[in-house]
């Protein structure tokens, strides 16, 4: 996927949103257990769902993660069914990797060439030689952990570090990576006031925002503070759209949710 065709889909659709698949057998509809891949058939139907009023769509590793191996599954043939039925879709592997260098190559090569993802999240921690190998791929992006949105995000990454908040010099250490044109970076959106300043160190790059629905992140301010001329949002939404029922009416409640949020969107932009 390259930025110019995911901005091209921004565009068309007048959407940036994101669908979080975060799948917790748990919460989703009762009727779907009896499937043979109750994640897939329920990843699949919110994706027929809301297909046309999204541009990315990122599953959540850790939700398919922990059904061990058949999670992992899942986790395989819905991005298959992603990249074999909406190839225009951005997909974002929400993993938070991050390693050694010879350690971040083979999560690099894990998501970007077995699994076929996009994008990967990830951690910053660990500095530069941990996050150049998940530039070296053409066309692929690496989104870097900026300022989070939940509240441990204030235990270290607004401490101030050499006269500058963490997540600030975060986002200025990193665009100076190589092919740091391949990075876009988290911001929570429980944290949208902070985007006037992170837009000043990184005008031109995409931010993934979650945090809006279920953590209360306003998509309003979200624009007002972080668009830029190309729009440069993808902004996530989980539970408050999977999870909009939990009847057999879930996808269709899926979709109004969806909807909602798009069209309060092309408002916006
Ligand atoms: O700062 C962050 C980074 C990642 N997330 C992830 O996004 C979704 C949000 O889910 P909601 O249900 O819409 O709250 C989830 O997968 C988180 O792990 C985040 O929330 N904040």
């Amino acid at each position: 996927m390259t930025l110019e065709k995911l901005y091209s889909q921004i565009q068309e659709k007048k959407s940036f949103l994101c669908v979080g698949l975060d799948v917790d057998l748990e919460k989703i509809p009762a009727q779907l257990l009896q499937e043979e891949d109750p994640i897939f058939a329920f990843s699949k139907a919110i994706i027929d769902a809301t297909h046309d009023l999204c541009v990315a769509y990122k599953p959540n590793t850790a939700f398919f993660e922990a059904y061990g191996v058949k999670g992992w599954m899942a986790l395989e043939k819905t991005i298959n069914y992603l990249n074999e039925n909406y190839p225009d879709h951005f997909t974002i592997a929400d993993a938070k990797r991050g390693d050694i260098g010879n350690t971040s190559t083979r999560y690099a090569k894990a998501f970007y060439e077995d699994l076929n993802f996009d994008s990967v999240t990830i951690a910053p921690y660990m500095g530069k030689d941990s996050v150049e190998p998940f530039l070296a791929f053409e066309d692929k992006f690496a989104i870097l952990l900026a300022l989070t949105s939940n509240q441990g995000a204030f235990d270290f990454q607004t401490k101030t570090v050499d006269g500058k908040p963490l997540y600030q010099e975060v986002l200025k250490t990193a665009s100076q990576y190589e092919n740091s044109d391949r990075l876009m970076y988290v911001v929570g959106a429980t944290k949208a006031e902070y985007l006037a300043d992170i837009r000043k160190i990184v005008p031109k790059s995409f931010l993934l925002v979650p945090g809006v629905g279920a953590q209360g992140g306003s998509l309003e301010e979200v624009v007002k503070y972080g668009k830029n001329d190309q729009i440069g949002l993808l902004v996530n939404s989980s539970r408050g759209i999977i999870y909009a029922s939990n009847g057999s009416d879930f996808a269709e409640a899926a979709r109004a949710k969806a909807l909602d949020l798009q069209q309060q969107m092309a408002d916006l932009i």
